[in-house]
């Protein structure tokens, strides 16, 4: 900290200045952010111009997952320690994230099939489909599957974290035994689960929900139910960006993870995300 009352009012290309007096090392602002490691993990594999923001759009990308389930696992824990006010602080830091996730497809969006070829060759056969931070946001969901946590086998750690995902209750396998705890008839059969299943549409939780929204509109359950499908709506957005932004550079080509690819993609953008959310609305 600077206390001279004067030094933001001096010319700052004075050497003589303390804003830019050197740092000993690393600057406090690099020991922290780890900017220049960050800044230097862009290895374009080729000179197409559109590479780079391609690049950098899958990165941040990348790093927004990494906060949405960072988000989505303290809401958890929120949930099971009946702490509706923290587990809905979280939900809601992770809807201002997911808004700036789907901000971040901008650089991208309209890639022509030109552009996207002119480095597409040369990663193979990465792709998204084996994003493991996606994965776990899809787990925590309630989108479970044991054959996309399979397909990590071959990288220890980062199985391992998976595993741990697929094997523990969702964010929503919470929301639904805090419900429960709260006096509201989540059936057994929901509550006792094999978590390791996906989650589909039960027909008691959508009674439970249609209580719910029946009921005083500003009660805390109510909020609860509104800001789950405000996330629910903008995951299925992304989803559905990302089709347009496949279809737009890439038409009805297959994958290079070896998905049919665009048609693999809508399918997987149709599913709902809480579903009963979605059911009840014609209900009520
Ligand atoms: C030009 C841009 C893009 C194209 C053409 C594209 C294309 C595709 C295709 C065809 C698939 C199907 C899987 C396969 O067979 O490869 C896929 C999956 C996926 N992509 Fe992209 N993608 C693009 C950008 C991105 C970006 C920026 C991200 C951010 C990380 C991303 C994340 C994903 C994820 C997570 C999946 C798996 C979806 C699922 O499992 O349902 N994609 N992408
Ligand atoms: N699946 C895409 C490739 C792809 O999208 C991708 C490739 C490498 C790194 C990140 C990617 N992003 C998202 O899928 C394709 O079929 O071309």
């Amino acid at each position: 900290m600077n206390n001279c009352p004067s030094a933001l009012a001096e010319p700052v290309t004075d050497d003589s200045h303390p804003l830019t007096q050197p740092f000993t090392g690393a600057s406090p602002y690099d020991t922290y952010v780890h900017a220049s490691v960050l800044n230097s993990l862009q290895h374009p594999l080729t000179e197409a111009p559109d590479e780079m923001g391609f690049l950098v759009t899958t990165q941040v990308m990348e790093l927004w997952f990494t906060l949405i389930v960072y988000e989505w696992r303290s809401a958890r824990v929120a949930f099971a320690k009946d702490d509706l006010h923290a587990a809905m602080d979280a939900l809601v830091r992770s809807r201002r994230a997911l808004t700036a996730l789907n901000g971040a497809w901008a650089p991208i969006a309209a890639l022509t099939p030109a552009q996207f070829n002119g480095f597409r060759a040369a990663f193979g056969q990465a792709s998204g489909f084996q994003s493991a931070m996606y994965r776990h946001m899809e787990f925590l969901l309630g989108d479970k599957s044991s054959g996309m946590l399979r397909a990590h086998r071959g990288d220890p750690a980062v199985h391992e974290a998976l595993a741990e995902a697929y094997r523990e209750p969702s964010l929503y396998d919470e929301v639904l035994a805090f419900l429960h705890r709260q006096g509201l008839p989540v059936p057994r059969s929901v509550r006792e689960r094999d978590v390791t299943s996906p989650y589909t549409s039960e027909p008691g939780v959508v009674d439970v929900w249609r209580h719910i929204y029946a009921g005083p509109q500003h009660h805390p359950h109510l909020a609860l139910g509104e800001l789950l499908t405000d996330i629910a709506e903008l995951v299925t957005r992304w989803r559905f960006e990302h089709v347009l932004v496949v279809r737009r550079a890439m038409g009805s080509k297959p994958g290079s993870a070896g998905s049919a690819g665009l048609a693999w993609l809508e399918k997987r953008a149709a599913r709902p995300v809480f579903p009963e959310l979605w059911e009840v609305r014609g209900d009520v």
